[in-house]
């Protein structure tokens, strides 16, 4: 059974979803303190939210069986994404189903400011009819600075167009071919597009970069009197710049829909002449909730019923067909990740993985993820799948590199990973046979072909008769079974140094290992514990 939180008000037609999903079960748990907000997430898989809810680090810490968040929304400025990933959580968001509602907010707040719909309503009600004091200005041959060209951003330019406006907006993705197919100017920096405009609208995302972005040096350099808006989010513009700026005239006027702590009911913009400001209402209308309840649940229940991850904000997308096109890849490299952390013993400095033949014109991304889960998870255990493995290793300052190769190797596909640190470099070699049969195929530049399959004896020693006959009179002596063997040599010459693996029905007694160690050519011997074949981890399943 998965279970579900529900943490925001979301459309009814996202929770009839979920009322008729089989195998889910879900509460709904809104406004709920910091406390209790982290203890009720461990008793979830999933989580659907909005913007009220705030996921933490410090909420997230320590949950073991939270496995997704979903904002139904676009802006996830709300979800601490590093903890999420760091805890192994995918972050998803529906990034379309509010972009018009939105869109249209901020254009309603462009008209309501350049008509001053919201004081001349005001003066009515008090019993005034105040013709003259509400002289506004029309949109028609105005101009409006547009800064991030997005989805919104791009709505909001084409609605200004049908108004007659000319538009000239600032982002660093906008290029100048796609600024002239949209039919709007493109500037060079924010800088360069503030002393041409009459109207200033932001459709960023909040970030470390947007943060502030426009502030007391930018306003300055506005025409007087430009009307600035924000349905964006809160923190983009600097509210005391934006209350000195109105005070001098400077700015002609201010309209927000978000604020930088919401809920937000005592800002200083409040009541001011020329402000004009809504709770967050950019995304409020039936059409834009339903879609983003409905495609959020989607979302929720695609990832917790099939692995399938789209719109992920923190990993890359996975689709349920390409996880079946690589799930026996996956399990190579995860296996090749548990064996070489056994091999190698711990103080990894770098790990160097590279893809050969037709593996190398997927997603190898994933492999270098299920490969990291498998270095990392004997140390890190179930905290870690193929959401964090990548940042955890990171984490901990170990370097790594991947290399594709399209030239096959001897086999159609195949990887290889170096891994090292502490004076010590391990490299091992795998491919996968058939649909299921993960196969060792280099070790430590020793050809050969293992299982990579349960429990494993890997020993390298000299190349000289008598060795493996050695081992397998000890194992006899020690009542362990020997299922499967393989050796390689260095270089396919007899003499020099070689390499064995033993497939072993059962873990041997230490007694066995250290009668193995003493064997004077057998340089160094290690049980190497893999899952049996056909048990996937539970991100793979
Ligand atoms: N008021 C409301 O209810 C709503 C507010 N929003 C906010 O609007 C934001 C934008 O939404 P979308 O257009 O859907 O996102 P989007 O991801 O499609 O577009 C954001 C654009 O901002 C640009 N950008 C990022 N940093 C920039 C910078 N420093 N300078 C200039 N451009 C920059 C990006 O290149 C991108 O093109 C969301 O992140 C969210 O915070 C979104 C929906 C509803
Ligand atoms: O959920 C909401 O109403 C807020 C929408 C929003 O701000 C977003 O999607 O980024």
């Amino acid at each position: 059974m998965h279970r579900i939180i529900v943490l925001d008000d979301i459309a009814q037609e996202g929770l009839d979803l979920l009322d008729a999903a089989d195998g889910v079960e879900y509460e709904i748990r809104k406004k709920l303190p910091v406390d209790e907000l982290r203890t009720a997430l461990t008793q979830f898989d999933g989580a659907i939210l909005r913007s009220g809810a705030k996921l933490t680090a410090e909420v997230l810490a320590g949950n073991k069986r939270l496995k997704a968040i979903v904002r139904a929304g676009v802006g996830t400025d709300n979800i601490d994404k590093a903890a999420a990933t760091r805890q192994g959580i995918v972050v998803m968001n529906t990034p379309a189903g509010n972009t018009v509602s939105t869109a249209e907010h901020a254009f309603a707040l462009m008209l309501a400011l350049s008509r001053n719909i919201a004081p001349a309503n005001q003066s009515l009600i008090e019993g005034r009819w105040d013709r003259k004091k509400y002289m506004g200005t029309q949109l028609a041959g105005k101009t409006l600075g547009i800064v991030g060209m997005g989805r919104i951003g791009r709505e909001v330019a084409s609605r200004a167009m049908a108004f007659d406006m000319t538009v000239i907006a600032y982002d660093p993705f906008l290029s100048d071919d796609q600024a002239a197919k949209l039919g709007l100017q493109r500037a060079a920096t924010i800088e360069d597009l503030l002393p041409q405009i009459d109207y200033l609208t932001v459709h960023t995302p909040l970030t470390d970069e947007t943060r502030g972005l426009i502030g007391k040096d930018c306003l300055a350099k506005l025409k007087p009197g430009v009307r600035v808006i924000n349905a964006a989010r809160g923190g983009i513009y600097d509210v005391d710049a934006l209350v000195e700026g109105l005070n001098s005239g400077q700015i002609g006027g201010v309209a927000l829909d978000v604020y930088e702590q919401e809920p937000c009911t005592d800002s200083p913009l409040f009541g001011m002449p020329g402000v004009v400001c809504t709770p967050h209402l950019g995304a409020s209308t039936e059409e834009a909730q339903t879609q983003v309840a409905v495609e959020g649940v989607h979302l929720l229940l695609n990832f917790l019923q099939t692995g399938e991850i789209k719109h992920a904000v923190n990993v890359a997308a996975l689709d349920p067909k390409t996880l079946e096109e690589m799930r026996g890849f996956m399990d190579v490299a995860h296996r090749l990740g548990l064996l070489l952390s056994q091999w190698h013993g711990g103080g990894v400095d770098t790990v160097k993985l590279t893809f050969r033949g037709e593996i190398t014109g997927k997603n190898t991304k994933l492999l270098t993820n299920a490969f990291c889960v498998g270095l990392l998870e004997r140390a890190l255990g179930e905290e870690i799948n193929i959401i964090n493995a990548e940042m955890m290793l990171r984490d901990r300052g170990i370097e790594l590199c991947e290399e594709s190769h399209h030239e096959m190797s001897a086999f159609a596909s195949s990887i290889s990973a170096d891994v090292a640190g502490g004076g010590r470099t391990v490299t091992a070699g795998g491919t996968l046979l058939g649909h299921n049969m993960p196969r060792l195929v280099v070790l430590d530049g020793h050809r050969l072909e293992s299982y990579l399959d349960g429990n494993l004896l890997v020993f390298s020693h000299q190349d000289v008769p008598g060795i493996i006959g050695r081992v397998g009179t000890i194992f006899g002596e020690h009542n362990v079974n020997i299922a499967q063997m393989a050796v390689g040599r260095s270089g396919g010459e007899p003499g020099g140094s070689a390499i064995g693996v033993l497939n072993l029905d059962g873990l041997p007694a230490q007694a066995a290992l250290d009668a193995v160690s003493a064997v004077s050519e057998i340089t160094m011997a290690c049980v190497v514990q893999l899952p049996p074949v056909g048990q996937l981890p539970s991100w793979l399943q």
